[in-house]
C-alpha cells in the first residue's frame, strides 16, 4: 500500500543536506519513505493526500520525558510561581502517588500522555522510570513503559528516597534494581545535581549501567554548575540534558565530542522546563559555534515541565534561545534522533532511522496547518498540526 502526500508548499527534510524543498511530494510505502522530490515529478501511488500548499516537517522526536507517574504537583508549581526555587525533593511527592497507583492506572495515564504527544506531532518518544525508586516499583515502571514508549530509560538514580543513605541507595541502583529493570530498558540516566546524586555516586551509576550494556544519558547542569556534562562526555553518553549552567570547558567538551567523526554527546535543551523553573536558557548559540549537536525535548513530567508540546518547545527555542526556525526544528527532530542513536540507517536494530525525511527512513511526518515551518514560532501557541503519519500510519 503506497500513499502520495503531494502539494506540500514547503518540505523541511532535516536530511543530511538540510534540504528544504518547495512544491514537494513524499511517497510512503508501508512504514518507509520510498520517494521525495518535486510534486511535478512524483510517481503514482495507491492513494493520495493533497496538503493544499501546507508545510511538511518530520514528526517530532521527543528524546526526554518522564511519563510514568500518577498524582499532581500543582501546589508546588504555584509556590514556585510565587517565588520558591525548584528543588529535586519534589520528586518524592510523585513517587508516593506513583507507588500507590495500580498497574492499570499507570498504564492508562501513560497511554493518555502518549496520545496527547502524538496529537501534537510527536512520532517517536523516549520515557524514563524514576518515580518508583525501589526495586519492585522501578521494574514495574520500566515494564509498563516498555509496552508503550519507543525507548525506555532507567532512572533509578533520580532521587535518594527518604530514609535511605545515599551511598547504600546507589548500591541498590547499581545492583538489584539494575538487574530488575534490565530486560525492559535500552538506556540509563542519572540526575547529577546538588540535592540528587553527587559526581562520585553518578560515576558509579554510569559505570554499572555501561557494564550492563545500557546506553547512557545524564541529567546535568540544570540548577547550577557541576560535573554532569563532564561525566557525560567522559562516559560517551549519548546525551546530557538540561545544560543550563555550562562552563566554557563544558561547551568545548560537548563540541569536541563530535570532532572525531563518530557520535558524541548531544546537548539536549528543555526550554519548557526552563520556563517553569525560571532557569536561564542553555547557551545554544555557543554550543552550535563550538561544534556541538543540539536536541530539543519536552521533558514532560509533573514537577518541572508538564507539557509534551514539542511545537511549544520549538517556538520557545526560536523566540527565547536565539535559534533559527530551521535549527530549532532540526534539534526537535534529527537532534532527538541523534540523542537516541536512531538517526541513521535504513534499518537499525530492526528499526528504521527517524527524525529526518529521506528514502528508507521511517515514514514519520507531519503536515502543518501553515504554509511554512516558520509559523511554528511566528504563531506560537496556535494548533498547527494538520495531519500526522507514524511509521506510515495516519495517527491524526
Ligand atoms: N531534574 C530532574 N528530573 C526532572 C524533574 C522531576 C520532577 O521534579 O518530578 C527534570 O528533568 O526536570
Ligand atoms: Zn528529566
Amino acid at each position: 500500500m503506497s500513499l502520495l502526500i503531494t502539494n506540500l508548499g514547503e518540505l523541511m527534510t532535516q536530511d543530511a543536506e538540510h534540504r528544504v524543498l518547495r512544491d514537494a511530494a513524499v511517497v510512503l510505502e508501508g512504514e518507509r519513505i520510498s520517494w521525495i522530490g518535486p510534486a511535478a515529478g512524483a510517481p503514482a501511488a495507491d492513494e493520495s493526500f493533497d496538503a493544499g500548499g501546507r508545510a511538511g516537517v518530520p514528526g517530532w522526536v521527543d528524546s526526554h520525558t518522564h511519563l510514568v507517574f500518577a498524582g499532581d504537583r500543582t501546589a508546588e508549581f504555584e509556590a514556585r510561581m510565587a517565588g520558591e526555587l525548584y528543588a529535586a525533593g519534589g520528586i518524592s511527592v510523585t513517587v508516593e502517588a506513583t507507588r500507590a497507583a495500580t498497574d492499570d492506572e499507570l498504564t492508562r495515564l501513560l497511554l493518555s500522555r502518549v496520545e496527547e504527544a502524538t496529537a501534537g506531532g510527536t512520532t517517536y518518544l523516549e520515557t524514563k522510570t524514576g518515580y518508583g525508586l525501589d526495586v519492585g516499583h522501578e521494574a514495574r515502571s520500566a515494564r509498563i513503559a516498555a509496552g508503550v514508549a519507543d525507548e525506555v530509560t532507567f532512572l533509578g538514580a533520580h532521587l535518594v528516597p527518604r530514609d535511605w543513605d545515599a551511598d547504600e541507595y546507589t548500591d541498590l541502583v547499581c545492583g538489584p534494581m539494575l538487574d530488575a529493570v534490565r530486560p525492559y530498558v535500552r538506556w540509563a540516566d542519572v540526575f547529577c545535581e546538588a540535592g540528587a546524586f553527587t559526581p562520585e555516586q553518578s560515576r558509579r551509576v554510569l559505570q554499572a549501567c555501561a557494564a550492563a550494556g545500557l546506553g547512557l544519558r545524564v541529567h546535568g547542569n540544570q540548577l547550577g554548575p557541576g560535573a554532569g556534562t563532564r561525566l557525560a562526555v567522559e562516559f560517551g553518553a549519548a546525551s546530557v540534558d538540561h545544560v543550563n549552567h555550562l562552563s566554557d570547558a563544558d561547551v568545548d567538551a560537548l563540541g569536541a565530542s563530535w570532532s572525531g567523526g563518530g557520535a558524541g554527546t548531544v546537548a539536549t535543551c528543555l526550554p519548557a522546563c526552563d520556563l517553569s523553573t525560571r532557569q536561564p536558557f542553555p547557551p545554544a548559540r555557543r554550543l552550535l559555534e563550538a561544534g556541538a549537536q543540539l536536541a530539543l525535548a519536552s521533558n514532560c513530567n509533573p514537577g518541572t515541565s508538564y507539557t509534551s508540546s514539542m511545537g511549544f518547545c520549538v517556538a520557545t527555542a526560536v523566540l527565547q534561545m536565539g535559534l533559527t526556525v530551521h535549527e530549532a526544528v532540526r534539534a526537535a527532530t534529527f537532534g532527538g534522533a541523534l540523542a537516541l542513536r536512531r538517526h541513521t540507517g535504513d534499518d537499525v536494530d530492526g528499526r528504521r532511522a527517524v527524525g529526518s525525511l529521506a528514502v528508507g527512513h521511517r515514514a514519520d511526518l507531519q503536515v502543518l496547518d501553515a504554509p511554512s515551518a516558520s509559523h511554528l514560532a511566528y504563531r506560537p501557541g496556535m494548533p498547527l498540526v494538520h495531519a500526522v503519519w507514524r511509521a506510515g500510519v495516519r495517527v491524526r
